[in-house]
């Protein structure tokens, strides 16, 4: 791990076996180096079904590896217990998709604020910064004390993204964080990227929108098909 690496991958490697293909065994990470320091927003590149969304999903601990490291916040992810990997979603890392997983009849202000809270902040001050980001984020405030569940795709993805980045993490995973989101509002999530790399963040992402992906990688990892044994 060089030293100011946040993140650190040596040897990462993982296969799939297709269980509706016939028990097809499908090589997708082959040996992936990456480290990721502070400031940096390394932006995952290559064709549809490289592997990009399994990395993130294995340095969030969701996958497990067949071999390799994924070292943060002094954790190897790829060997970790599962109360240590929840240890590093409550503390180190954090990962924001495009889309929102839904908890019922709670407010979306108070769906935002919870990743504060649960890192001690007091509930007041988690809800204003909560309501700062959604207002940033052009949400109308009418909209705040409702539960997300029958919000449009975009406002959904508005809250996922407000409560990513209520909490000062050291490590983000981003896939897609501007799918569904106009212009403007893609504008906002670039200078939220950029704010938090200002602070000290590392970021992984996934963007597949050219401009937005100009604007946040700081570099690429650039990913190729593995060849399949016939
Ligand atoms: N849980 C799983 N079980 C079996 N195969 C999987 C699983 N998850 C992903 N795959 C396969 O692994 C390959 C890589 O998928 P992945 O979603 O990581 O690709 P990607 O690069 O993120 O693609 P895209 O840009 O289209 O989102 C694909 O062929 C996919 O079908």
């Amino acid at each position: 791990m060089t030293a100011q690496a946040i993140l650190s991958l040596r040897g990462v490697t993982k296969h799939f076996i297709q269980h509706l293909r016939g028990g097809l065994r499908l090589d997708v990470l082959d040996g992936v180096d990456l480290d990721v320091c502070a400031g940096e927003c390394v932006v995952l590149d290559g064709p549809s079904g490289v592997g990009k969304s399994t990395l993130i999903k294995a340095i969030y601990g969701t996958y497990r590896v067949d071999s390799g490291s994924i070292v943060l916040g002094g954790i190897d992810v790829a060997t970790a217990e599962p109360r240590q990997i929840m240890g590093l979603r409550r503390h180190t890392v954090a990962q924001v998709s495009q889309f929102l997983r839904v908890v019922p009849r709670v407010a979306a202000l108070d769906v935002v604020a919870e990743p504060a809270r649960a890192r001690g902040l007091s509930a007041e001050a988690a809800r204003a910064r909560a309501g700062e980001l959604l207002a940033r984020l052009n949400l109308p405030e009418k909209l705040w004390s409702l539960p997300p569940a029958t919000f449009s795709g975009g406002e959904q993805q508005r809250v996922n993204i407000a409560r990513g980045f209520v909490v000062d993490w050291p490590l983000m995973l981003l896939d897609e964080p501007t799918a569904s989101l106009d212009a403007a509002n893609a504008a906002v999530v670039a200078d939220l990227i950029e704010e938090a790399r200002g602070r000290g963040a590392g970021m992984v992402a996934i963007c597949h929108d050219a401009p937005m992906r100009a604007r946040v990688a700081t570099r690429l990892l650039r990913m190729k098909p593995l060849e399949q044994a016939a």
